[in-house]
């Protein structure tokens, strides 16, 4: 399989976003051709969308179909071409924040969620995912005031644990929980020892 496609998963505030930055800069310095994109978003359309997402209050079906159709417009026109490449792909937020968020949050059908997943992916799943892991406390004081419609704590805290069912029932893929309540240096040790490992 050509290329590496990493992703960082977890609930909002738990440092996803700083992680894929450092982590995206430190493979370039290294020499390695690398890419970062969030999920959704990073093509012209999937920033309409996401902008759709965040500013309509949808039902979960029109939600779940927004992302899908975001992901697969940043699949196909980013995410597989730069893997044909052979780059270091990673994305902030993938397939697991869609098990997570509509599968488990908003209690969508799994087997629903998995099909359009597949279909957006075209079947690629990631080499490597982190799940980044903040107690729900330390997730909202990071996110401040200005939360949005998935930052509720009681969602949250069903989001924080699908994503620990994802990591145990996921055997056959490469899932390492990460405890993302340290000082961002510390974190992104631990991250770049298991890329390194893995590249
Ligand atoms: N390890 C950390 N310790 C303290 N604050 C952090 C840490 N990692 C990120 N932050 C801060 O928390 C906020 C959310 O971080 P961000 O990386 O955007 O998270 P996410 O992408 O998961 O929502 C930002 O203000 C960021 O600077
Ligand atoms: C990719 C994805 C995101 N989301 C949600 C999680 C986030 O609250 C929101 C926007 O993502 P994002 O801004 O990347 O999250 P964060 O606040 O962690 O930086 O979209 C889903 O509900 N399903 C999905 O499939």
């Amino acid at each position: 399989m050509k290329g590496f496609l990493i992703t960082l998963e977890g609930i909002d505030g738990s440092g996803k976003t700083t992680q894929a930055n450092l982590l995206y800069e430190y493979l370039r310095s290294k020499g390695h051709k690398a890419s970062l994109y969030r999920d959704p978003g990073s093509t012209p359309l999937a920033e309409k969308i996401r902008e759709l997402i965040m500013s309509f209050s949808l039902d979960p079906i029109t939600e779940l179909l927004l992302f899908e159709t975001a992901r697969s417009s940043l699949v196909w026109e980013k995410i597989l071409p730069d893997l044909q490449k052979g780059n270091v792909v990673i994305v902030d937020r993938f397939i697991d924040s869609t098990v997570a968020y509509q599968g488990y949050g908003r209690e969508i059908n799994l087997g629903t969620v998995n099909v359009l997943n597949h279909i957006a992916t075209r079947g690629r799943k990631p080499d490597l995912t982190f799940i980044l892991h903040v107690p729900l406390e330390v997730a909202l004081s990071r996110i401040g005031k200005d939360k949005t419609k998935f930052e509720d704590k009681d969602f949250l805290r069903k989001v924080r644990d699908a994503y620990f069912l994802i990591q145990s029932s996921e055997k056959e893929r490469q899932i390492y929980l990460i405890d993302a309540n340290r000082e961002k240096e510390e974190v992104f040790k631990e991250i770049v020892k298991i890329v390194e490992s893995r590249l």
